[in-house]
């Protein structure tokens, strides 16, 4: 398959690129205690209670400690690590052969099974051995006649320092960074590889290198991360020939999870493990980075997160394999092992955020590059025209064209690279923001509901955390700030110089070309980062509307007394869920706030598992279906966007978004794309999969719920004139068809989205906080004149 194709094909498996699974091993033989693990439908994990005394009431009243969690994929005791590996990772790997970056991951806590499945024995070889397996075969079959290059190096990060694990007695190792190449380790071994052959005695022998230590939970602990690279270099023959192409897959054997307190350790493994939980930590906030370039700025960045950087970000897969031992005495250790899987899902939401302006960065780029290098060719050919005729224009005079020529392409290229960091600098700055809200919340939470002081403990260091880098942040904008300050100083002087030039010089076209290059450079990168203020500045209404909510609410008073004050004041205060949709629609459209669900804790917003609020949904009401589709029609279908969100869900039962024609059948379709206010039209959609009629469908009327597995984890969107979906029961919305997203409660058999967390059951405690405003290094040029 061409490359592009692949990829083409890999954007429209986007969704995929980061998946759970769990894995759950045997018991050992030295394990005497009960099995508590069950796995469902490949998908489910129960935890039961360790505790066999409770009874049935306490099960009936909810008190068991017995847990139950959905993920990509799930692995029971019998599963090989070969099953794992066929329904996890094989579609992955053949990515890898195309150029693409991929990790896998296995996370747990000492003795559940990490290195056994990454590594595996000879009767049952791991995803190490396995992956490279396919990565042969798949060359083997290629047909293209490019060239490949397989090369492995296997590295351990130990208390913060590398290590070769292929070298015998390899000292500490550098990380570089290296312009071309990225993060590099310098001085590690990279071995050729023919074959798999060899791979299980590498790592075998690697792995007697490790650093082990016995704790009380496993013998031979590693204490360490191990890092499997292997490196497909593919030199392309037909299409673009000799152009090549690099895929890395990086298989991560972490350490275990468990706190230190938990080994028992003290002295230096106790400081191991602190390390441990700290590139975890790392490797977390990485991961919940994907699809961001790198971060510039942060506090500290430990080296397993730098390492595997490449494989965590941009258009990455990546895989974390989740590994739980199904001891009884195992429990607190498994059920914080799914925890954080579980958490780990939410990772997908932030890749669909960043992808959207992923994209439209990509086009910005592709725009100015496609400009850049037009001005480029036209340069060069008047450049060649000067050179082939000297005597119109000196020596001297050609130098020194070129020189100012040089120094205009860098001086472009700086402000582009400042921006563009400066930009970045800013994105991470409102995503720590937002973490530390988020933070402040849980700690709120955790002293006043559940007052677990460990919990709290570790909240507030990791607030500390991103405190240090807000102020390491803003110091390092401010930094940019003065460089562009100086690029704008030098773009000035050369911009005078040429047209000093053009005054007394005779060589005007030349020069001209060279005056507007500079200027479509620079209105290109202004443009750029205008437009990611806008973006920021909106949403940073929008967080800062919703944090006044916040603070009103905090203040005793609900909804309907902040409207009727704000009215009596003479002020449209608008609903907290409201957001324009842009450029759609002039009408406001406010639900209806005399509704008595909508009391002042009772907000129509939907919590997750976990208790935080899952991503805002945005109803559309009918008046808006019909804007679009003006067919007379008893068919219900709604329109609604998430917010920040520019592509639309469309909900209907039995009529087709496109033509606004019966569908085939009368089932519930659902599709995501885009409006076009010019055309009426919905553009590039295309169907969300494997939509059903569920339990939701009992009121009989057209409550559409569609699976948006592709979009974000069973997260499900749907809608319904005369059905409560929180509720499970029918209720009148005037005809009004409400768009809701939210999440399916775990036992899908229940006919409530969301039913053990509805708003009206966990309210979050109310927060006092302040509108959050931008931060003051942003280029205040923008600020003043454009907003
Ligand atoms: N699927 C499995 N089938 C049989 N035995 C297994 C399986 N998974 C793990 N084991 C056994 O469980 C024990 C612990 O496994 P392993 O060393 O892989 O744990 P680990 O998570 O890497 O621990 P640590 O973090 O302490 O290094 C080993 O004896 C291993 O052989």
């Amino acid at each position: 398959m061409l490359v592009r194709e692949y990829w083409k094909k890999s954007f429209s498996q986007l969704m995929k690129l980061f998946e759970v699974a769990v894995k759950c091993r045997p018991l050992t033989a030295r394990e005497r205690g009960r099995d508590i693990v069950r796995v469902h439908n490949d998908k489910e994990v129960l935890v039961l209670d360790p505790d066999l005394s409770k009874d049935y009431l306490d099960r009936i009243q909810n008190r068991t400690k017995e847990r139950k969690y959905t993920f990509d994929y799930a692995f029971g005791p019998n599963s090989s690590n070969l099953d794992v590996y066929k329904r996890s990772v094989r579609s992955t790997i053949a990515g890898v052969v195309q150029g693409l970056n991929a990790t896998i991951f296995a996370y747990g806590s000492t003795g559940s099974g990490k290195t056994y499945t990454m590594v595996g024995t000879r009767d049952d070889p791991g995803l190490m051995v396995l992956s490279l397996n396919t990565i042969f075969d798949l060359i083997e079959k290629d047909n293209s006649s490019d060239n490949f290059q397989v090369t492995c190096s296997y590295l351990e990060v130990y208390n913060e320092v590398i290590y070769d694990l292929l070298e015998k007695s390899s000292g500490h190792l550098e990380l570089r960074e290296d312009p071309e190449q990225g993060i590099t380790v310098a001085g590690l071994r990279s071995i050729k590889v023919n074959s798999a052959d060899r791979i299980l005695e590498l790592l075998n022998l690697g792995n007697s290198r490790r650093k082990t230590e016995s704790t009380e939970v496993n013998e031979t602990s590693s204490r360490s991360h191990a890092v499997l690279e292997i490196s497909v270099t593919r030199k392309q023959q037909k299409e673009y020939p000799n152009q090549v192409i690099r895929g890395k897959l990086a298989l991560v054997d972490l350490a275990g999870s468990e706190r230190a307190s938990e080994t028992n350790s003290g002295g230096q493994k106790l400081r191991d493990g602190a390390n441990i939980n700290r590139s975890l930590l790392a490797l977390a906030n990485c991961i919940n980075a994907l699809g961001k370039q790198q971060k510039k700025g942060l506090a500290y960045v430990p080296k397993l997160t730098r390492i595997l950087k490449d494989g965590l970000s941009g258009n990455s897969q990546t895989i974390m394999i989740a590994t739980i031992s199904p001891a009884d005495n195992q429990y607190h250790h498994t059920v914080n092992t799914l925890k954080y899987a579980d958490r780990a899902k939410e990772i997908k939401t932030h890749i669909q955020e960043s992808y959207d302006s992923y994209c439209n960065y990509m086009r910005n780029q592709f725009a100015l590059q496609t400009e850049v290098s037009r001005l480029r060719k036209e340069l060069a050919e008047k450049e060649s025209q000067l050179n082939a005729k000297p005597e119109k224009a000196p020596d001297d005079e050609i130098s020194w064209l070129n020189t100012l020529s040089q120094e205009t392409s860098e001086n472009v290229q700086e402000r582009i690279n400042l921006q563009k960091a400066l930009i970045e600098l800013e994105e991470t700055n409102l995503r720590n923001r937002k973490e530390l809200q988020h933070l402040d919340d849980a700690i709120a939470k955790q002293q006043v509901i559940e007052n677990d002081g460990a919990v709290v403990q570790a909240l507030q260091a990791r607030r500390q955390v991103i405190l240090d880098n807000i102020r390491d942040n803003d110091e390092l904008g401010v930094g940019y700030q003065k460089e562009i300050e100086a690029n704008e100083q030098r773009r000035c002087q050369l911009q005078d110089m040429i047209d000093e030039a053009i005054r007394n010089n005779g060589n005007k076209t030349y020069l001209g070309i060279l005056s507007q290059y500079r200027l479509l450079g620079i209105t290109n990168t202004e443009l750029q980062f205008e437009m990611a203020i806008r973006d920021q500045i909106i949403y940073s209404q929008r967080e800062a509307q919703r944090n006044l909510w916040n603070l009103l609410m905090s203040l005793g008073l609900n909804e309907k007394q902040i409207v009727e004050l704000g009215a009596k004041q003479g002020v449209t205060v608008e609903d907290i869920q409201m957001t324009t949709p842009l450029g759609l629609s002039n009408t406001t459209h406010t639900p209806n706030m005399t509704d008595e669900r909508y009391t002042s804790l009772t907000r129509p917003t939907f919590y997750d598992q976990s208790g935080a609020i899952s991503p805002c949904f945005f109803p559309q009401d009918g008046e808006f279906s019909t804007r679009y589709f003006p067919v007379e029609t008893r068919k219900p279908r709604a329109f609604f966007r998430e917010e920040h969100h520019t592509s639309y869900y469309y909900v209907s039962h039995g009529l087709s978004p496109s033509a606004n024609q019966q569908c085939c059948s009368n089932q519930p379709s659902s599709y995501y794309g885009a409006l076009d206010q010019q055309t009426r039209g919905f553009h590039n959609s295309f169907p969300l999969k494997s939509h059903h009629i569920s339990p939701y469908d009992e009121s009989g009327d057209a409550w559409a719920v569609a699976n948006r597995k592709e979009v974000n984890m069973n997260s499900y969107v749907g809608m319904s004139s005369t059905w409560d979906p929180c509720k499970g029961m029918a209720t009148n919305h005037g005809g009004i068809n409400q768009g809701i997203f939210g999440r399916l409660p775990v036992e899908e058999s229940s006919n409530k989205v969301n039913s053990q967390h509805s708003y009206t059951k966990s309210p979050i405690p109310a927060r006092p906080s302040v509108p959050h405003m931008l931060p003051s290094h942003v280029n205040s040029k923008f600020k003043r004149e454009k907003f």
